[in-house]
């Protein structure tokens, strides 16, 4: 498969104004900021679900040019609060990936046989990542995606997506709060401060 990045080129969405920056792809850039200060709306543009100002690329094609379920398929959103629509944990996933899933994960086997209704929120935020990954997109939105975990499956599901990300040469924007989850997942990190978003420096 090409290997694509993603260019946000003067995008605008709510408070947010002319936000622009590059992921290369198999690159994390982290994005934080202070609660309500646009992070999951700015995801949600670049996945086109909101109306945004600006453009958004992936390689040379621009996200206005392209239907928006392809962009989706493309640019995958994995938001906080994960969407399920069946019943079983198997039927959201294709056949070839209803065997187990990666030990990573810290998932029984059985798990695909499992109802929805009875997973944690950090099994199915968990789910939701491998669900994302199976769908085999090019660039990949992960709104705090750790958020229901413990520091052992934080990291273990860390080095996952990590291996899973260079492997694949996914373009990722990563939204995190965690000063040390950003240090060890991020190629860059960004800060919105106000209406902007600026370059951090993680040493200070
Ligand atoms: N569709 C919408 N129309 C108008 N305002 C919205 C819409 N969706 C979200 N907002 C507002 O935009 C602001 C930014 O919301 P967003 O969810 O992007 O914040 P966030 O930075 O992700 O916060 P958190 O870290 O708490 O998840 C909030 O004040 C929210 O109420």
């Amino acid at each position: 498969m090409e290997h694509l990045g993603l260019y946000l080129d003067h995008v605008s969405v709510g408070g947010l104004s002319a936000v622009s920056l590059t992921v290369p792809p198999g690159a994390v850039v982290c994005l934080s900021g202070p609660s309500g200060s646009g992070k999951s709306r700015l995801l949600r543009a670049v996945a086109d679900l909101e109306p945004h100002g600006g453009q958004v690329h992936l390689g040379d094609e621009a996200q206005a040019s392209c239907p928006a379920h392809q962009w989706r398929q493309r640019v995958m959103l994995v938001p906080a609060d994960s969407q399920w629509w069946f019943e079983a944990v198997a039927a959201h996933f294709p056949d070839r990936a209803r065997g187990p899933v990666p030990s990573a994960l810290g998932l029984p086997p059985e798990v695909m046989a499992w109802p929805i209704s009875r997973l944690s929120s950090g099994e199915r935020q968990r789910l939701a990542l491998y669900r994302a990954l199976v769908r085999e997109p090019q660039a990949l939105l992960l709104d705090e995606p750790t958020a229901n975990l413990d520091g052992d499956s934080t990291r273990a599901v860390e080095q996952w997506l990590l291996a899973e990300i260079r492997r694949r040469s996914l373009a990722v924007l990563w939204v995190a709060h965690d000063p040390e989850q950003i240090r060890r997942v991020a190629d860059a990190h960004y800060r919105i401060r106000g209406a902007e978003l600026e370059r951090a420096d993680d040493r200070d």
